[in-house]
């Protein structure tokens, strides 16, 4: 089962990359995955890979649209039955279509009923009368003209012709979607398969629990950062954290299972670290990139905070993004690199960036674009006064992201701006 991918795009790697190009070369590096088929209830959400078709005709048998009588011609009519026995209970449905009607003829017919051949059109129960037996003519609450040529019979293939495309690839499958899924007659249908990711938290000084001594950090990626993955369209894999060792940052991102330190056997198709990016003596993950031969993608980002993410792609093929130990940057990273990547292996487009007038003058800051939490006050980006790296009130309270450019702007000036994802719905797919 595949898609049709086709070669990787691969950018030029820009040490200290533009944050355009981070973003750009990010959504590029993820390649749509190989499709998976899912029964239809497991499909709600997913993107479709391919285009569905009617696999018979929508509706697949001429049916009545009312219960009543399927008439041949205009009235009276003689009944007529067939009372032969049913071999199932559901075949009540098919009874009516059993024999052909001459005209003047008539015969008793639900809801869903099969159509006779010959039937010029269905008369609702309310507008018949039975006499005699067997003898049908409108009631006295029938309109004068009823039953129209057609009326309350609905034609087969109404709706779609068998082979006829139903729902095209890149439809994020809504729950309306899944029901004309069935009615085309599909058990199952190809999704894009979510990108698996895996996490590795790094940092001895980085506690779980309780209140850190001077020296310690409370984790703050541990508890949120699998949740924003699954928010992205990932599908969270493993999370191991890892001690600042050398060896052990390269077992756990060798594809060999070396030891109890490898993730090898049960990670994905992202590989995500958080700190670590630097060049201190308990900084390992450049060195370890580099003694594994990883490609690098991105090197480093021309922006604040943030600014010593990576992207790489390991020998096997798998993708790390290195976020920074920084909660702020790490989060600054997610937006500019994983997001993006995410939505390029999803088969989703990548977010268009939006735009706000900002609220007061920014300064400019040669060679670094700025990400910075605001909330939009009548009408305007006001910037957050929490909006250094390790800083996480101006992010937790922001309504957006501002993207200033180091040319810096003024008020009133029209800004990038990046929508959260928490406070946005999920991107229609390609
Ligand atoms: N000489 C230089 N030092 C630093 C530079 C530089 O260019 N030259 N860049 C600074 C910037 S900017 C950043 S960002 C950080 C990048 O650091 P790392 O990715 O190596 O991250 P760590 O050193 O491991 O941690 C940085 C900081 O974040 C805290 N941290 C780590 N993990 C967590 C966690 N799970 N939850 C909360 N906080 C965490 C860690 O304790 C550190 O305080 O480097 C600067 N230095
Ligand atoms: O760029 Mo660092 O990533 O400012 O915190």
């Amino acid at each position: 089962m595949t898609t049709d991918n086709s070669t990787p795009v691969i950018l030029p790697l820009q040490p200290n990359a533009a944050w355009e190009h981070a973003r750009s070369s990010a959504y590029s590096a993820g390649r749509p995955l190989p499709y998976e088929t899912v029964p239809l209830a497991e499909a709600l959400g997913q993107i479709l890979a391919l285009d569905t078709t009617a696999l018979q005709p929508v509706p697949h048998y001429a049916s009545s649209a009312m219960d009543g009588w399927a008439v041949s011609g205009p009235p009276p009519w003689q009944l007529v039955t067939h009372e032969e026995p049913r071999a199932e209970r559901w075949q009540i449905h098919k009874e009516s279509g059993r024999r052909p009607l001459q005209p003047g003829q008539a015969v008793a017919i639900l809801t869903g009923g099969m159509i006779p051949a010959g039937a010029s059109s269905v008369l609702r129960s309310e507008s018949g009368v039975v006499s005699g037996g067997d003898k049908l003519t409108l009631s006295s609450s029938a309109r004068g003209d009823e039953p129209s040529v057609g009326e309350h019979i609905r034609p087969a293939g109404e709706e779609a012709a068998a082979g006829e495309v139903t729902i095209t690839r890149g439809t994020v499958l809504n729950p309306a979607h899944i029901a004309l899924a069935a009615v085309c007659g599909h058990d199952t249908l190809p999704v894009l398969r979510p990108p698996r990711v895996s996490l590795l938290l790094t940092g001895d000084e980085v506690i779980e629990y309780g209140l850190p001594e001077a020296g310690q950090v409370r984790d703050t990626f541990g508890p949120q950062l699998p949740q924003l993955v699954t928010m992205l369209g990932g599908r969270m894999d493993v999370v191991r954290r890892l001690s600042d060792r050398y060896e052990d940052v390269v077992a756990a991102l060798s594809s060999d299972a070396t030891d109890e330190m490898s993730i090898a056997m049960s990670s994905g198709d992202v590989l995500i670290t958080t700190g670590g990016t630097g060049r201190s003596e308990a900084d390992h993950l450049r060195q370890a990139l580099e003694d594994m031969q990883a490609e690098m993608l991105i090197d480093g980002i021309a922006m604040r905070p943030g600014h010593p993410t990576m992207l790489a792609r390991l020998p096997d093929g798998r993708l790390l993004v290195a976020l920074p130990g920084n909660p702020l940057a790490a989060m600054m990273a997610v937006f500019t690199v994983l997001q993006p990547l995410l939505d390029g292996l999803r088969g989703a487009p990548l977010p268009p960036e939006r735009h706000v007038l900002a609220g007061v003058d920014i300064e400019p800051l040669p060679g670094r674009t700025r990400l910075i939490p605001c909330r939009i006050e009548n009408g305007r980006a006001v910037p957050s006064p929490y909006f250094r790296s390790g800083m996480l009130r101006g992010i937790a309270d922001a309504d957006a992201v501002m993207v200033v450019p180091e040319a810096g702007c003024t008020t009133d000036e029209a800004v990038t701006a990046l929508p959260l994802p928490w406070t946005v719905e999920q991107p229609p797919a390609r």
